[in-house]
């Protein structure tokens, strides 16, 4: 994993990193680096701790062990609205006790660059509108956000982020309640993204799955909880292999190649 430019810090670096919530460790000591232009997969059984370890990545909470960077520097290094630019987070659940516009709603992503609640104008409803378009949902800017469908939802959270551009993107399950259509349409984009980003800033995502076929397809890179405090990070294939996944997810699982794609089937 080495960062496209010589000289730029990587995007993200976890240097010794372990987790323990509750007295149980979640993850042992591990190490990565992600450089603009990649996708890092978390996956893991249930309750393995996917979420906490993204939420560390975020600079959300305190690792037990270990240090997070996210451009060369650690978070208390950096002044909050700069790292809100930095790095942007698709949290698991979307808040349903606000009543908003979807336009309002998507707007809230450009808190970060205008260093306040609100908007200036024409420049940046343009954005949003442009956000709602990439996201399937060009029609659906004054609506309530409380009338929209599940997918709807999340769609709308996902363009939120999309106008907060920042340069790492967490996502937490950016797939729920995405129908099959939307879930690939969805990972097209962000791959599209970090991958397109030709004379930009460099862009990278990290994002917790529970489709591994997905991952194979998606992923540079997979960090692997097994729910027991073990874990595997590295290349995509060295970690998705029908024994580390079969031993993570406590059922037995067999790796097919067909058309060239990769596709684990539980036996
Ligand atoms: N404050 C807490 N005290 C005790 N245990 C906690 C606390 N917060 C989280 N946990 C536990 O830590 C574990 C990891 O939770 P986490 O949400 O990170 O899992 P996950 O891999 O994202 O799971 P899922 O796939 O179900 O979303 C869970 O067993 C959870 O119950």
């Amino acid at each position: 994993m080495t960062a496209r430019r010589g000289a730029e810090a990587p995007l993200l670096e976890a240097e010794g990193l372990a987790l323990q919530v509750g007295g149980r460790w979640l993850c042992c000591e591990f190490s990565l680096t992600l450089a603009a232009g990649e996708c890092l997969a978390l996956l893991g059984p249930n309750g393995a701790g996917k979420t906490t370890l993204l939420h560390t990545l975020a600079g959300l909470r305190e690792p037990t062990a270990g240090r997070v960077r996210i451009g060369g520097r650690p978070y208390a290094a950096w002044p909050a609205p700069e790292a809100a630019r930095f790095r942007g987070l698709l949290a698991q659940q979307q808040p349903d006790h606000f009543a908003a516009s979807v336009l309002e709603t998507v707007l809230i992503g450009r808190h970060p660059h205008l260093g306040r609640w609100g908007w200036e104008g024409a420049e940046d409803e343009r954005i949003a509108r442009d956000a709602l378009a990439a996201v399937g949902l060009a029609g659906f800017a004054q609506r309530d956000v409380l009338t929209l469908s599940g997918g709807e939802r999340q769609r709308v959270a996902i363009a939120a982020l999309l106008v907060q551009a920042p340069r790492l993107y967490l996502l937490d399950e950016p797939l729920n309640h995405l129908d099959l259509h939307h879930q690939i349409a969805t990972l097209d984009m962000f791959r599209r993204l970090v991958r397109e980003d030709a004379g930009g800033p460099g862009r990278g995502v990290v994002m917790v799955l529970h489709d591994i076929d997905l991952a194979a397809r998606y992923a540079d890179h997979v960090i692997l909880l097994d729910g027991r405090g073990g874990v595997r990070a590295g290349e995509r294939d060295s970690v998705l292999r029908p024994d580390l996944l079969s031993h993570a997810f406590g059922h037995p699982l067999r790796r097919y190649e067909v058309d060239g794609r990769v596709t684990f089937i539980p036996d």
